[in-house]
């Protein structure tokens, strides 16, 4: 089986307050599909993503990274394969300086050198950060935070790449030259968002989640057009398909 496929079987996860945040959730994604995790907020999403490489750990079912189970004794290896951006840089940045924090990754991977350095020059580039490289991270603006810890994600060279919410706060030119960068990424990228004009656009595939269970598994128009769905999910369509509020074409 590729080590690429993402397989979550009745995955539950109660938080230690007794919130019940996952209710059962199953899923099999494959390798190269690129797939966007929707839902209201405090619908799961996050909760969801953060099982993905074991940062939380299921409170019932199971998560596989092809043959491998996530479970404690192989995070370091199914991390390697899964790179995560999480939903708050600041939760991904803590060097002291931009460059520090993307190199980390590489350097744990025991790269040389002269490697570690092409990857960090390549991955600021990736991202329009490279003028940012020798700052402190806590003196970025929030959406350059945000590059930065794309940045550090891509510098492993994920297989798999699990995004929460990548454009938040990104200004327009950032968020374009994101979503050209995601197009580009061949392998399986799965990305929570409410920017669901991106979703429309780069993803083959929406898992709408609603109260912790999964409401809808399909292609983004055909759910984008569902209205009774949507709105039992608190959601609109994207603003593409809203249509002119004149003449009343939708896109
Ligand atoms: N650490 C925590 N302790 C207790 N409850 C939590 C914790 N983190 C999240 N929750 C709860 O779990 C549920 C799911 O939260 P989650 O962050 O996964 O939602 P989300 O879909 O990502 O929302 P958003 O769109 O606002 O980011 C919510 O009811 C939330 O209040």
């Amino acid at each position: 089986m590729s080590h690429h496929i993402v397989e979550v079987r009745d995955l539950r996860h109660s938080y230690p307050d007794g919130t019940e945040a996952l209710r059962g959730i199953s899923f099999t994604i494959h390798h190269g599909e690129s797939v966007a995790v929707i839902g209201a907020n405090g619908a799961g999403k996050s909760t969801l993503l953060l099982h993905l490489n074991g940062y939380l750990t299921p409170t019932d079912g199971n998560v596989r990274i092809g043959d491998t189970p996530v479970i404690k004794g192989t995070l370091p290896e199914v991390r390697r394969t899964v790179g995560m951006v999480f939903q708050d840089p600041d939760d991904q940045l803590f060097m002291p300086t931009v460059a520090d924090d993307v190199a980390f990754g590489p350097l744990n991977l025991g790269l040389p050198a002269g490697e570690v350095e092409r990857r960090v020059t390549d991955s600021l580039a990736l991202v329009g950060a490279g003028h940012l490289r020798e700052k402190p991270p806590y003196r970025l603006s929030g959406g350059e935070k945000k590059r930065v810890a794309i940045a550090t994600v891509l510098s492993m060279s994920p297989d798999i790449l699990v995004m929460d919410e990548p454009t938040a706060g990104l200004d327009p030119f950032a968020r374009r030259q994101l979503m050209g960068l995601l197009r580009e990424f061949r392998h399986t990228k799965i990305f929570t968002s409410h920017d669901l004009d991106m979703v429309l656009e780069l993803c083959e595939r929406v898992i709408v989640l609603r109260e912790g269970v999964v409401a809808a598994d399909g292609p983004p128009r055909e759910i984008f057009r569902n209205a009774g769905l949507l709105s039992s999910c608190r959601l609109e369509p994207p603003l593409s398909m809203q249509g002119c509020p004149i003449c009343r074409s939708s896109g």
